[in-house]
């Protein structure tokens, strides 16, 4: 597919500055690869370079430049206005709910779900919604906490960053709330999904703000997104 550079992608005004699209490290960013060509764009430098210590790097529109960050971080980055586009999952978005983020693309990427998992050997867990209380492990404080306050149960949030499934079986949680793709991770941890929270993919983010200050240059890369996804 041909992608001529037409003049909304190009930097406006001299003095304008660069358009920064944060991106997340990992799987996501695999997943994503094959949408950021077919949109015609192509990060430069050693982007691809995964020993690389850049953190920002150029890409073949002179008016827009790429930073790779944590997944959590994109989410932070575009509501703060640093990036004013970005690539992250749902999940990052429903744990921190900034009202600064249009959501407008769903990249049909990163498919999962935010789910409650407990014990295969703990059968009255199902029956959570009847307990004031109860100990979750989770790296989703937010999801977990509102998800349970809305069936009345207060939930007491262990934070971990990774390796959830092991807090039942340590006694951190007596639950946990974490992605489940294909259920093995829960499996090999002789835990089992109790309650789906939230279906997942990855989503094209922007900056609410940016997208007033310079609504044909964002509007141009959201479009051309838009086709990328429909060839
Ligand atoms: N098993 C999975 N299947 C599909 N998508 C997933 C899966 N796990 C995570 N994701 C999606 O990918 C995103 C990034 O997950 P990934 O595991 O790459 O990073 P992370 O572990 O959150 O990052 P970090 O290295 O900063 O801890 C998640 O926010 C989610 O949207
Ligand atoms: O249902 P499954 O297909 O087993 O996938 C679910 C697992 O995938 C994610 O972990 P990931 O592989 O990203 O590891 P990490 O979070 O520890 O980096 C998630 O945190 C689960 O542990």
């Amino acid at each position: 597919m041909d992608h001529p550079i037409t003049s909304p992608l190009l930097p406006g005004a001299a003095g304008a500055s660069n358009l920064i699209l944060a991106l997340p490290k990992g799987r996501i960013l695999k997943e994503v690869q094959p949408l950021l060509a077919a949109a015609g764009l192509v990060p430069g430098g050693d982007f691809h370079d995964e020993d690389s210590r850049h953190l920002r790097f150029p890409t073949n529109h002179a008016g827009l430049d790429v930073v790779r960050v944590r997944p959590f971080d994109v989410a932070t980055f575009v509501a703060h206005g640093g990036a004013q586009i970005g690539i992250c999952g749902a999940d990052v978005l429903m744990e921190f709910d900034y009202p600064e983020i249009y959501a407008p693309l769903d990249l049909g990427v990163g498919r999962c779900r935010v789910s409650v998992a407990g014990p295969i050997d703990d059968p009255i867990a199902e029956e959570v919604s009847r307990w004031s209380r109860v100990t979750v492990a989770t790296k989703y404080p937010g999801i977990a906490r509102r998800h349970f306050a809305a069936r009345g149960v207060q939930a007491e949030i262990v934070h971990l960053n990774g390796a959830m499934e092991l807090a039942p079986s340590l006694g951190l949680s007596r639950l946990i709330v974490d992605l489940v793709q294909t259920g093995s991770t829960l499996k090999a941890n002789g835990l089992v999904e109790r309650e789906v929270i939230a279906q997942v993919t990855s989503r094209l983010i922007v900056n609410r703000t940016a997208l007033k200050t310079e609504p044909e240059l964002i509007g141009a890369w959201l479009a051309r997104f838009r086709e990328a996804l429909s060839a």
